[in-house]
């Protein structure tokens, strides 16, 4: 599998960067995973937009979901310009809740909705995508999602607050892209559905993950700065996000 950073920032892009979205590939599959603002031209560099299999999306607040409108009209084109096939819309995978966000993921022939359940499983080609709600919003769900192909397993967090239970979805995860929203003199004092970048690190070293990936950072901050908040994992490597990073497992 290999993971490319389209977008990490939160919650706006910065001069030239882009909000979150991921894209995992495998053998047989080429997954979109978040589409924030900016995703979809970075997206671009890498490969043909027509060539997508899925997007999967977390939640519906705006960092994570706002080029999917420009991505529809994007494969629309496409369709006509008979680089897709009509037929094939592409799947969004995506939480049933709030509705009315649901009902813009359908989209001509271009874009096709399917609702996410905790319960869901999903096979994309040779990936197994699994899911676990984590504690972030006010009352719609988030979704972190637990890819695994080939032998190997990435684990999203999505926005994860501490109150997510990572029991039995992150343990022994090959990456685990986590949430690092604040550096310490910017985090709250109460929670609120984030995660500091400390706190993402002690979690993947609780959870014997084998690599971090610290992500949904503000666009200001210093990657040493990050990398040095991140000291409580030394399982193995920790990467701060950039655009155009790739991690291949
Ligand atoms: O205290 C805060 C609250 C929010 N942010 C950033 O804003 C976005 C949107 O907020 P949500 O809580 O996810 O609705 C969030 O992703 C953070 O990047 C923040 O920095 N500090």
């Amino acid at each position: 599998m290999r993971v490319t950073v389209l977008g990490y920032q939160s919650p706006y892009p910065g001069p030239g960067g882009a909000t979150p979205g991921y894209l995992i590939e495998t053998n047989e599959a080429k997954l979109l995973v978040d589409c924030g603002s900016g995703v979809l031209s970075q997206l671009g560099v890498h490969m043909p937009i027509y060539e997508l299999d899925a997007l999967l999306l977390s939640h519906y607040h705006h960092d994570h979901v706002a080029d999917v409108g420009v991505l529809q009209y994007g494969l629309m084109v496409h369709q006509l310009f008979g680089q897709r096939p009509a037929d094939k819309p592409l799947p969004i995978y995506a939480p049933a809740l709030p509705e009315q966000q649901t009902k813009t993921l359908t989209y001509r022939d271009a874009t096709r909705f399917f609702p996410l359940e905790e319960q869901s499983q999903l096979v994309i080609g040779d990936v197994h995508v699994s899911f676990r709600r984590t504690d972030h919003g006010d009352g719609d769900p988030c979704y972190a999602m637990r890819f695994v192909a080939n032998g190997k397993t990435i684990v999203y967090g999505a926005d994860s607050g501490p109150g997510t239970n990572w029991r039995g979805f992150v343990d022994g995860a090959d990456l685990f892209i986590c949430e690092g929203t604040y550096l310490d003199h910017n985090r709250p004092k109460t929670p609120n559905g984030h995660l500091s970048v400390r706190q993402a690190a002690e979690l993947a070293q609780a959870h014997d993950c084998r690599s971090l990936l610290v992500t949904h950072l503000f666009h200001g901050y210093e990657e040493s700065d990050v990398l040095g908040q991140a000291e409580a994992f030394v399982a193995g490597p920790v990467h701060a996000a950039r655009i155009g990073l790739q991690i291949v497992l």
